[in-house]
């Protein structure tokens, strides 16, 4: 990619325990993340007043208005530099994967290299997943989102990716929890070599949205009985978007065509997450 130019790559909770709730309402968490080898492009270019336009076949109901991620955080950036923003659109939005939160973060790099100004470091104002989005490589998160490390060692994982369409809303998931006071994962995360270890580990961990999610959104079940001859089938986020773990990536690229037969209005991508440096599409 140019220097003005960013991917900015799906996320993907492998696992998300709720731990806790804060005075104020935001849930702490203990999440697992990866990104993959798909997500939005970003290009940056200089001009004297600042605007967004919004391309690509996600695009439809995308606003390229002040309340867009990529504008609000070239905002935070700085309250009143130039730039000719264009996002195409891969991802769909309110679905679980970040789309919104990693625009956020490429908007951050593009335009701190276009402006030569450092990355703020603050940026959880803009959404709890935006500062893990900063640096898209394995990484365990924290706090409500503002924490992050480096996750162990962790092979790529071949997989597909599943939504069905309909937008899940963060709040409304996250309002329908019963529960939550859950237990986080291990304090030490295993190093997992292959994409069957880390299925079978995964296997123990949980996405405890995925029972709210459901309420809120029914059809979850059936992303997730479409992904049935995954190694293990979870639901990323807060959903609608499922993920599928493989132990190739031809078994993947058969199982999304499968999929994408049987629900062609579904989005349904075969992608490799946690994806060697370099080789983002
Ligand atoms: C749930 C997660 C897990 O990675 O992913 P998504 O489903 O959004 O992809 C994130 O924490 C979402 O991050 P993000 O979408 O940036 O959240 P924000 O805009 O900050 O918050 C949207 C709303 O979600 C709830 N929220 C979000 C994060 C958090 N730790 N606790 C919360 O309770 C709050 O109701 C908040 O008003
Ligand atoms: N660049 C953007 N792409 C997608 N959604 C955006 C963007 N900017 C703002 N939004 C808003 O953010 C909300 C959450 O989108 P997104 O980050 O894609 O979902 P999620 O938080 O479920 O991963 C959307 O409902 C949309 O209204």
């Amino acid at each position: 990619m140019k220097v003005n130019e960013a991917l900015a790559p799906a996320k993907v909770n492998l696992t998300l325990h709720v731990t806790g709730r804060r005075d104020d309402g935001y849930h702490l968490l203990d999440s697992l993340v990866v990104f993959a080898d798909l997500g939005d492009h970003l290009r940056a270019g200089p001009a004297d007043d600042l605007t967004l336009e919004v391309t690509g076949p996600m695009a439809a109901g995308v606003s390229a208005g002040p309340d867009n991620l990529v504008l609000r955080a070239a905002r935070h950036l700085h309250p009143s530099r130039g730039a000719r923003l264009t996002l195409d659109k891969h991802l769909p939005a309110a679905a679980g994967i970040g789309g919104g939160s990693s625009d956020a973060a490429a908007a951050l790099r593009v335009l701190s290299r276009l402006w030569d100004l450092p990355l703020p470091g603050d940026c959880v104002v803009l959404g709890a997943d935006v500062p893990v989005c900063l640096d898209p490589v394995a990484q365990r998160l924290s706090g409500i989102g503002e924490r992050h490390i480096p996750a162990p060692g962790l092979p790529p994982l071949p997989a597909v990716l599943v939504n069905p369409g309909i937008a899940a809303s963060t709040p409304a998931v996250f309002a329908a929890l019963e529960n939550r006071t859950n237990s986080p994962m291990p304090s030490k995360l295993p190093r997992l070599d292959t994409p069957r270890e880390v299925a079978s580990w995964l296997a123990t961990q949980r996405n405890d949205l995925t029972a709210p999610a459901r309420t809120v959104a029914p059809v979850i079940e059936r992303c997730l009985s479409a992904l049935h001859n995954a190694r293990l089938a979870r639901m990323s986020g807060s959903g609608a978007t499922c993920f599928g773990l493989y132990d190739t990536r031809s078994d993947a690229e058969a199982a999304a065509k499968a999929i994408a037969q049987a629900e062609p209005d579904w989005w349904v991508r075969e992608v490799t997450l946690n994806p060697p440096p370099s080789s983002s599409r």
